[in-house]
């Protein structure tokens, strides 16, 4: 079993003050959700968590040994999806896929996947969003990293795929451990183990609907 261990993350924006006080511990097998209003700071902290963003001071131990996050992209040890869709869209899907895994029998994985394995031949751009979504959730997750995080993967996404996209991740938590942020909130909660919301730049651990009402991320009304 691995374990992830965020001690601290802080960053500031000029003269606000974003991520002040945020910890969580996550552990291979385990989904944490991370909820929070826009703004809050929610992909920063991924940013700041896989080493693409240099601003900010974050602190990290993986199996109760200091981590650098600096060093992450290199020793591959927590895999990102960004908000945004990242693959090339003029490629085929077939032609895409060595692009990401060397070894015959990982591609294999993609290639054969019951929803890929029909759309091979097609670009990317004339894929679905729900289908491009789903293709580089299975790309970025059958990568060899113990930990995955995922920015925003429901958004936007028709019904049937969010499915997908949730089994998907359900048969990855067996290897890895998810950290994912979505204001999808239900999906997200479906699949979580753990939940935490940002508020003020504090992380507050969160059990459910019930907390992100009082804590006023959902209105009070909402079923
Ligand atoms: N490079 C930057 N320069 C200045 N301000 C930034 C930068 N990146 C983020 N911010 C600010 O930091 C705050 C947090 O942004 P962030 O994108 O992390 O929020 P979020 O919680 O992911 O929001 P959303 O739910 O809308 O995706 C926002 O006020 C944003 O404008």
């Amino acid at each position: 079993m691995e374990v992830l261990q965020l001690l601290s993350a802080t960053i500031r924006f000029g003269k606000k003050e974003v991520l002040k006080k945020i910890s969580f511990t996550v552990e291979t097998g385990e989904i944490l959700g991370v909820f929070g209003r826009n703004g809050c700071g929610k992909s920063t902290l991924l940013k700041m968590i896989f080493g693409s963003l240099k601003k900010g001071s974050v602190n990290i131990s993986m199996n109760g040994k200091t981590f650098n996050v600096h060093e992450n992209i290199s020793s591959e040890r927590i895999a990102y999806l960004p908000q945004h869709s990242f693959v090339p869209r003029n490629l085929k899907v077939r032609d895409l896929i060595p692009l990401y895994f060397l070894e015959e029998q990982k591609q294999d994985v993609i290639f054969y996947d019951t929803l890929i394995s029909k759309i091979t031949a097609n670009k990317v751009r004339d894929l679905s969003l729900g289908q491009v979504r789903y293709l580089e959730v299975l790309l970025v997750g059958n990568l060899n990293h113990d930990f995955l995080m995922l920015d925003e993967p429901f958004s936007m996404i028709e019904p049937l795929y969010k499915i997908e996209i949730k089994k998907l991740l359900n048969k990855l938590k067996f290897e890895k451990g998810i950290i994912i942020t979505d204001h999808y909130y239900q999906d997200v909660l479906d699949i979580s183990s753990q939940n935490l919301l940002i508020e003020n730049g504090v992380s507050i651990p969160i059990k459910g609907k019930e907390d992100l009402k009082r804590l006023h991320y959902l209105s009070k009304n909402s079923i």
